[in-house]
């Protein structure tokens, strides 16, 4: 049986197992002062523990939502694709807002040149709103399939976007209607020349969506340009970056599929750096980080349970420290085959550290070489600055990198190290 399923099958056969935990002074741990959170900790059931364990890991994370406007032809599809294309590892999905065009009337279509398909009332902006909240709840959606040639949807058919990490939004007027701009955490503008627009727009015009060159010339001056400077170009202003040259421009590109990683990595920080371990997460260890977030939880209790938490990330980290082989002779003259940590441990670098995580440190690691330790004390600066420091601690000097509190417990080990 592979590793993980083995350890599932123990969690499930052994039901809800707090041994870690502490229980009230009638029980197996007289030393410890009563609680009754504690106490109602023994109630716990284990239909309950497995039904809190499925909530967890069915628990929906909020995807990264990204904007992508421009005018038209500016590059933004291709932007999005080049992103997607690097951002394989993640489950990306587009939502082109052109999907929610409206669709003509017999009447509306029978003067289609007089139609403005640049104005924000051409778009269904509710429905795209509808879609995206549900897209964000983790749910799937049907988008209309928008017919560029015959300005209708079809009426029978829908593309099924599922949920996913990462939702790209791309249109020329996604960041027009505030609603719409509230739902983005990360807002790009494609900047390309209006002359490279105009040209591309021809091409494409007229060879993919069945137009001839005097109508997109004329609905380029009627309706295209005028648009843009009343409602795209004001909108640029909302952007968090903006890309000259479109799909051309390999650096912006780069860097927002990093910054990207980088914020999905605040979950799944191993995804990004092979040299992070993070504790598998048991009952007895989320019985534990409930009790000392749970804001009645007693400041003996507080200390008891936190100082437990620390004492395994500490320990856990310790365990992937280099070590080589090592006999002892016992006081009865036996010998015995052990291990000793075999290389200096040049710096510990704790994030949100209090005194008793240095306690706990200092307490595991008696006997241990320890160069340096070095202490973040980010506490209140919040989880945000903790996650955006921590590519800069991994890449220059730090060897274990533990958080106890904000999650089981990271660990980081230098590849030479291990
Ligand atoms: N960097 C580029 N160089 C050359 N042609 C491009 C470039 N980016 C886009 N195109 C072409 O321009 C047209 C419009 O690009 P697209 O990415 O669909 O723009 P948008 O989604 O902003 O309308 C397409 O035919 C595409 O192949
Ligand atoms: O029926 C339609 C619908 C839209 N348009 C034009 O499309 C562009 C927006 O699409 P991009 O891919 O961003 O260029 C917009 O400027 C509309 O004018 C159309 O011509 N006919």
């Amino acid at each position: 049986m592979p590793e993980k399923s083995m350890d599932n099958a123990m969690e499930a056969a052994s039901g809800a197992h707090f041994s870690g935990l502490r229980l009230s002074s009638s029980s197996s741990a007289p030393s410890s002062p009563s609680s009754a959170k504690a106490s109602s900790v023994r109630s716990f059931s284990p239909s309950a523990a497995a039904s809190a364990a499925s909530a967890a890991a069915g628990a929906h994370r909020q995807p990264f939502v990204i904007g992508v406007s421009g005018g038209t032809a500016s590059g933004k599809t291709t932007v999005c694709d080049m992103i997607i294309q690097q951002l394989h590892d993640h489950r990306v999905v587009l939502v082109n807002q052109d999907s929610f065009y409206r669709g003509l009337t017999a009447e509306e279509s029978e003067r289609v040149q007089d139609y403005n398909f640049d104005h924000p009332d051409a778009f269904d902006t509710e429905q795209l709103l509808e879609c995206m909240g549900k897209l964000k709840d983790g749910q799937s959606v049907n988008v209309p399939i928008y017919d560029f040639k015959n300005h209708r949807r079809c009426s029978e058919s829908f593309r099924k976007v599922n949920a996913s990490d990462v939702i790209i939004l791309e249109g020329i007027l996604v960041f027009h209607d505030q609603r719409v701009r509230d739902l983005m955490d990360m807002k790009i503008f494609v900047d390309t020349d209006a002359d490279i627009r105009l040209a591309r727009r021809i091409r494409r015009d007229t060879v993919e969506r069945g137009r001839d060159v005097n109508s997109v010339l004329e609905q380029y001056g009627r309706f295209v340009k005028p648009a843009f400077d009343d409602f795209v170009l004001p909108s640029k202003k909302y952007a968090d970056v903006i890309i000259p040259r479109g799909g051309d421009n390999h650096v912006a590109i780069d860097l927002i599929v990093q910054h990207i990683r980088t914020k999905l990595g605040q979950h799944d920080l191993c995804k990004i750096y092979s040299t992070v371990f993070v504790i598998q997460s048991t009952f007895q260890i989320r019985g534990m980080h409930t009790l000392i977030r749970d804001r009645d939880i007693t400041t003996p209790d507080f200390v008891f349970y936190s100082d437990r938490l620390i004492r395994l990330v500490v320990e856990h980290g310790l365990g992937h420290l280099p070590f080589t082989e090592k006999q002892v002779v016992t006081p009865t003259g036996s010998v015995y085959m052990g291990v000793d940590f075999c290389k200096k441990l040049c710096g510990v670098s704790i994030v949100r550290s209090g005194e008793s995580m240095e306690n706990a440190l200092r307490a595991c690691c008696k006997g241990i070489k320890i160069g340096k330790i070095l202490i973040h004390r980010d506490g209140d600066k919040g989880k945000q600055l903790i996650y955006q420091k921590l590519p800069n601690d991994i890449a220059e000097r730090h060897v274990l990198l533990l958080d106890p509190v904000l999650a089981t417990g990271y660990f980081l080990l230098p590849s030479n190290m291990r």
